[in-house]
């Protein structure tokens, strides 16, 4: 028997980062939305744990214990002491080290799966007590729809949204790395008085009433100049989907896939083309939110 779960990708449509605490860690004004690109997750019982990838950015997926869903089953096999033997089967559709949180999708995924698999009767808060132990990212992956995270940006609170909001999605031709990109949010603002991250009200109104041209003029990253620094090019990404026509633009969490709001579906197009026709990233996508998290798709 398999147990297959599709887990979404995220936007950050405010990242609010405070100042770097004694832990290393960010407290942050963090608000998720989950968009339509999904990996899937497929775990069979096997004779001994194994991850395996398929997809175009699979080459550089960690295949042995450092891969999240690799970890999110030995976390919940460690908690019901049991063999975590399974088969992890990734079918990756999000970009790698793009700021989507592929890897926390995939840690969601696999620990709903091996979850469903072996029958642990475990409630939601001990699966997003797991999932907040495999990194600040996870928990939003198994909730979805749109949520507030503060603390690491574990803390989830979720929130209404009130109609569809239309994204495209330009993947960069090399990856970011978040520790890098806060290290260098940290240097940026040495000297400087760092706010305590909150949300903006505006923002949450936005989102509740489904409003494209309020949202656009709420979101905000505090990790964008930081990831801009260390990948300039990410500047004329930015510039030529506002150029052609988006609402808004902007790096996704720490990048460097860069975002771009639209007004509907058609406006989705002009700008993808645009973006691909400007040679200044990897490929472009499409995508609507809010999308559901972690779901079980089949078994
Ligand atoms: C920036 C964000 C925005 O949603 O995601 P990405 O854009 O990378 O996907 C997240 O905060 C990333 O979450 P995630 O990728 O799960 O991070 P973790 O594994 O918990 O931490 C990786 C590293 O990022 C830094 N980190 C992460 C979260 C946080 N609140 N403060 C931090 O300083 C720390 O250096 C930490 O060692
Ligand atoms: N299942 C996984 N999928 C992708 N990357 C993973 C996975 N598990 C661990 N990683 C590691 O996490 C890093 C960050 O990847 P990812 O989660 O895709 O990006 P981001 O943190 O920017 O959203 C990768 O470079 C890779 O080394």
């Amino acid at each position: 028997m398999s147990v297959t779960v599709r887990v979404p990708a995220k936007v950050n449509v405010q990242l609010a980062v405070g100042a770097a605490r004694p832990d290393g860690f960010h407290d942050l004004a963090n608000v998720f939305l989950a968009v339509g690109l999904y990996d899937e997750i497929t775990v069979t019982p096997s004779d001994a744990l194994r991850v395996t990838c398929e997809g175009p950015d699979a080459d550089q997926v960690p295949l042995d214990r450092t891969n999240l869903a690799a970890r999110a089953a030995i976390a919940l096999a460690e908690r019901y002491g049991r063999s975590p033997d399974v088969h992890v089967h990734i079918a990756k559709d999000i970009p790698v080290a793009g700021g989507m949180a592929g890897g926390s999708a995939d840690g969601a995924g696999a620990l709903v799966a091996c979850d469903a698999l072996w029958e642990t009767g475990a409630s939601r808060e001990e699966l997003l007590e797991i999932c907040a132990e495999l990194g600040s990212d996870v928990p939003f992956s198994l909730v979805g729809g749109a949520a507030l995270g503060i603390g690491r940006g574990e803390r989830l609170t979720p929130l209404e949204v009130g109609g569809t909001f239309h994204w495209v999605f330009a993947m960069a031709g090399r990856g970011l790395s978040t520790p890098a990109v806060f290290r260098e949010f940290d240097r940026l603002g040495e000297g400087t008085d760092i706010p305590e991250p909150v949300a903006s009200q505006e923002l949450l109104a936005a989102l509740a009433k489904g409003d494209p041209d309020a949202l656009a003029a709420a979101v905000s990253n505090d990790l964008e100049p930081a990831a801009l620094s260390l990948f300039p090019e990410l500047a004329d990404t930015l510039a030529t989907g506002r150029a052609a026509g988006a609402l808004a633009a902007l790096v996704s969490g720490s990048g460097p896939t860069t975002a771009f709001l639209v007004r509907d579906p058609e406006s989705a197009a002009a700008v993808a083309q645009a973006l691909v026709a400007s040679g200044t990233c990897r490929t472009v996508r499409t995508a609507s939110g809010p999308a559901p998290g972690a779901t079980v798709a089949g078994r």
